[in-house]
């Protein structure tokens, strides 16, 4: 299996949406689908679903996710951290279907009404330590142990090193894009990622693309 750092894959995103013209938009639509393909796949108590997102293209994955789920009939809260009027455009563009559509934004989250917690607060974008608002929301959310999927990596795992940025939201399963990611197999990340289900999205790799960790046979044990 093929590990990569963040700016790796950062990379591949890049090649894939500006060299090849993949629009960034499909990108997260199919990440959204693989999501939920996990969600069905699972043994997920899904009565409330609350969708936590970010300003930038994890927050839009959740977007998506939550519209995808509320065109199934599911009863889903989508909840943003942060102020929507700094997202990225691809969030805009998903915030804009979600009117139309009629999902409604929750100005609030209550994390003991949900059953299901969707984290797409950060990925791997992530690139300091977290604001100590949302530090206390995400240990406020891990003290009552309720079931999460991690969209890409956990909030506040560095996807690099596995390490945690001040905090990090303990998933039970983590849905990465792509190619796992070294700070999912390692370190606290390793723990806090739970189980890790990769999946392709239908990004592409340059041909002359080098990794910084070579890749491994899966049944290759040394380190
Ligand atoms: N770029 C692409 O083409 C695709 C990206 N995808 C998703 O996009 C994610 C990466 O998206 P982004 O690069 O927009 O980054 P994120 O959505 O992870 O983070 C958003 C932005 O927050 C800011 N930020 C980082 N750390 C912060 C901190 N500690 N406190 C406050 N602000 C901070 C940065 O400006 C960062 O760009 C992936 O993990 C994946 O879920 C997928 O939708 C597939 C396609
Ligand atoms: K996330």
């Amino acid at each position: 299996m093929q590990l990569v750092t963040a700016a790796e894959m950062q990379k591949i995103d890049n090649y894939t949406v500006e060299t090849i013209g993949m629009p960034q938009d499909v990108l997260i639509e199919r990440a959204a689908m693989a999501v939920l393909e996990v969600i069905g796949a699972g043994h997920f108590n899904l009565e409330h679903i609350l969708v936590l997102a970010g300003l930038g293209n994890n927050g839009a994955d959740g977007v998506a996710i939550a519209r995808l789920l509320y065109a199934q009939g599911f009863n889903v809260s989508l909840q943003f951290v942060g102020n929507v009027a700094r997202a990225k455009d691809t969030v805009q563009r998903q915030l804009a279907i979600i009117e139309k559509h009629g999902l409604v934004r929750a100005e609030k989250s209550d994390f003991n009404q949900a059953t299901l917690i969707i984290d797409a607060i950060f990925g791997t974008g992530l690139n300091n330590i977290l604001p100590e608002g949302l530090q206390k929301m995400i240990k406020a959310a891990n003290h009552i142990e309720k079931a999460v999927i991690a969209v890409d990596t956990p909030t506040g795992i560095d996807a690099t090193t596995g390490e945690v940025r001040g905090a990090a939201l303990k998933a039970h399963t983590t849905v990465t894009f792509g190619y796992n990611k070294i700070g999912l197999t390692q370190k606290v990340g390793g723990y806090l990622s739970g189980h890790v289900v990769v999946k392709d999205i239908g990004l592409l790799t340059p041909a002359d693309m080098t990794f910084s960790q070579p890749e491994r046979l899966e049944n290759d044990t040394t380190d």
